[in-house]
């Protein structure tokens, strides 16, 4: 049976009864297309199905393919109109025809719900099913944009028939009445009842309100840019919602907007979303403040280019596994196109038999975290659990190389670091070793305090799991999160603040800086630095050449020193095997307090040495240096997810 008629299925089977889709489809063992596909597939088919029941009877699909059930023409017009891959059947199959012959028109009436939608783009139309599929308990958040309007305004006008209400409760319990809360932690932030559509109205059609999650204010309200701070980078910036937050923000800082000499600088890899964050820009007046670098890597600006000298601070939100997105683990409402000629409001389902289902609490509770939606709209399926750590294991280290690339900035003081995830793995993780890493320290990055930040995100309740800091109180403290599901109407989310203090900057960052040959003690230092002001040292062993000799310094005779091997994986001491250090069972070079890595006796043993002292100043440049060379080695080589 096929991927459609499987999905079908299931679907007629919730249409009747309702219930968990997740639970429905993981805890199905006759299943035979993969189940996290039949889980994404479905879902997905749910939440679009109010606006492609308009597109299927536009079209008439239902009475020009007498054959097709109106499930699954939802299934196969959401994968010809809206999957990535079109519809996965071969050519030549009957179902698969049955939809592309009506290719033509089907695109027409796409195109047609989506401006009776005021959506620009079909990216943004997804926003909004998104936040369309939202269940009850969440509100509808609207930023007011500052740019073009102020909230007063928009009480007097777009809400002027809303009552207000005093508490987030009141909202998102629905009774039908139109009620709204002004936020008392974001500024210019309002919830809305849930069964209203905001997007039918003129606020939103001339980008005076947008549509944003609270969670989601988070990150451009704790980096608060001011008038000191120069220009700000948004780094991964479609769809946008973020860059025009960040210049409302910077707009309203500024003590005289007739002069505005500040930009927000928005770099958006993929070119398609590229193309949205260019509509959503202009939508909300934002384009005199935003210089959009559409199609560019983030990872592929030189931070030190004249360009970026004046960016002060850093928006970071990249690609994560969208966990903490609402509305993707649990079943919307379908809604079934009709017939036009028969006006059946409930025709035939589907014609398959319906499956006896056993329910294995365990197995459906291992399995529940499998079939992630991240948070660029893309579908990632995660068959088991090794795949789920394999995926947040290569997430983790892109967003921690975004980071450390962020931290490189010359003029930067401040950057946030966001998710959409509520695992551990891509924020409090991603966050302890960004702080331990070279650069940071080099640099002086530190953690934002919770005492010195923004008064609304200081008195936001939930914070970061103190666990997963390694048990460090302040970081836990200092690292802000929230969670669906409870009962405060928001998204899951991760955000976390870092400042930059110069003084803390280490003193080999300053002395790498300086690179004219001195020492920390103000003698003559004895290594060859190349043009850059990084140490010059030797291939093979890594140790400091050393000037008067033209040879790098001697290794101590009892320590051995193996070549590096050639097809060491990320380049860069901490992959090589046989090194002269001291590895940690994941193969990282295991480091004192001081960042100062223990050596390996001959033959090698468990108990390792530590450098005496005319070798530590030595090691000290040689681990250091080596660290930045890997940083940038894999930076070249990472080619980032296909979002
Ligand atoms: C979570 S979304 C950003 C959402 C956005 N900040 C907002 O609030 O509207 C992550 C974005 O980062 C982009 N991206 C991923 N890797 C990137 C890179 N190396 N450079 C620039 N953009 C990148 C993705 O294409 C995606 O559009």
């Amino acid at each position: 049976m096929s991927l459609y008629h499987e999905a079908a299925d299931i679907l007629s089977e919730a249409a009747g009864g309702g219930g968990n889709l997740k639970s429905k489809v993981f805890s199905n063992k006759t299943l035979k297309s993969p189940v996290a596909q039949v889980y994404a597939l479905a879902l997905e088919t749910c939440k679009w199905s109010p606006v492609l029941k308009e597109i299927i009877e536009k079209a008439d699909l239902l009475r020009l393919e007498r054959k097709l059930t109106p499930v699954l023409s939802l299934l196969l017009v959401h994968d010809l109109l809206l999957a990535k891959g079109g519809i996965s059947l071969p050519t030549s199959h009957g179902l698969r025809a049955s939809v592309e012959r009506h290719r033509a028109r089907l695109s027409s009436e796409l195109a047609r719900a989506r401006i009776r939608r005021h959506a620009p783009t079909v990216e943004l139309l997804r926003s909004q099913v998104d936040a369309q599929a939202q269940q009850a308990g969440y509100p509808r958040w609207v930023r007011i944009n500052t740019l073009v309007t102020c909230l007063e305004d928009q009480l007097d006008t777009t809400f002027a028939h809303f009552e207000r209400v005093l508490n987030i409760k009141a909202v998102i319990v629905p009774n039908g009445e139109k009620l709204i809360y002004i936020d008392p932690h974001i500024p210019n932030l309002v919830a809305a009842s849930p069964n209203v559509d905001l997007t039918k109205t003129e606020a939103y059609a001339s980008g005076a309100i947008i549509l944003q999650d609270k969670a989601s204010c988070f990150p451009a309200y704790l980096l608060d840019p001011g008038s000191e701070d120069g220009d700000v980078l948004d780094a991964c910036a479609a769809p946008g919602n973020k860059t025009t937050h960040l210049a409302a923000i910077l707009y309203q800082h500024h003590p005289d907007p007739m002069h505005f000499d500040q930009a927000v600088i928005a770099c958006e890899k993929d070119r398609t979303r590229a193309g949205t964050l260019d509509k959503m820009v202009k939508k909300a007046a934002a384009d005199q403040i935003c210089k959009l670098l559409l199609g560019q890597d983030f990872l592929k600006i030189d931070p030190n280019d004249p360009r970026y000298r004046n960016v002060g601070a850093l928006l970071l939100d990249p690609s994560c596994s969208g966990s903490g997105i609402v509305g993707r683990d649990c079943i919307p409402t379908i809604h079934l196109p009709r017939d036009s000629i028969e006006g059946n409001p409930q025709p035939k389902l589907d014609g398959s038999k319906k499956r006896k289902r056993e329910t294995n609490e365990e197995e459906e509770g291992q399995q529940e975290s499998r079939a992630l939606v991240d948070d660029d709209g893309g579908m990632i399926l995660v068959g088991s659990d090794p795949e789920l750590e394999e995926r947040l294991g290569a997430l983790s280290s892109f967003q921690l190389m975004l980071l450390l690339h962020a931290f490189k900035f010359p003029s930067a003081k401040k950057i946030t670091y966001s998710t959409c995830s509520i695992y551990a793995e891509e924020n409090e993780k991603v966050v302890g070793r960004a702080l331990q890493s070279h650069v940071a320290r080099a640099r002086g990055w530190k953690i934002l305090a919770r005492k010195d930040q923004v008064r609304g995100l200081r008195e936001w309740p939930i914070r970061g799991e103190l666990a997963s800091c390694d048990s460090n109180e302040g970081i836990a403290d200092a690292v802000i999160r929230s969670y669906k599901d409870d009962g405060r109407g928001v998204m899951g989310f991760f955000v976390a603040g870092f400042v930059r203090d110069d003084k803390a900057a280490s003193l080999v960052e300053r002395e790498d800086r300086r690179g004219d040959g001195a020492s920390r003690d103000g003698k003559e230092e004895p290594y060859v630095r190349d043009e850059s002001g990084m140490v010059v040292r030797d291939p093979s062993t890594g140790m400091p050449v050393l000037k008067r000799t033209g040879k790098p310094v001697p290794l101590p005779e009892e320590i051995h020193i193996r070549a590096p091997s050639a097809n060491a994986g990320g380049g860069g001491e901490d992959s090589d095997d046989d090194g002269p250090y001291v590895k940690d069972e994941n193969g990282m070079i295991v480091r004192d307090d001081e960042g100062m890595p223990f050596l390996r006796r001959k033959p090698s043993t468990s108990t390792g040495l530590l450098l005496g002292p005319l070798e530590t100043v030595a090691e000290e440049e040689g681990v250091e240096a080596g660290e930045e060379e890997e940083e940038e080695e894999e930076e070249e080589e990472w080619e980032g997810f296909d979002d």
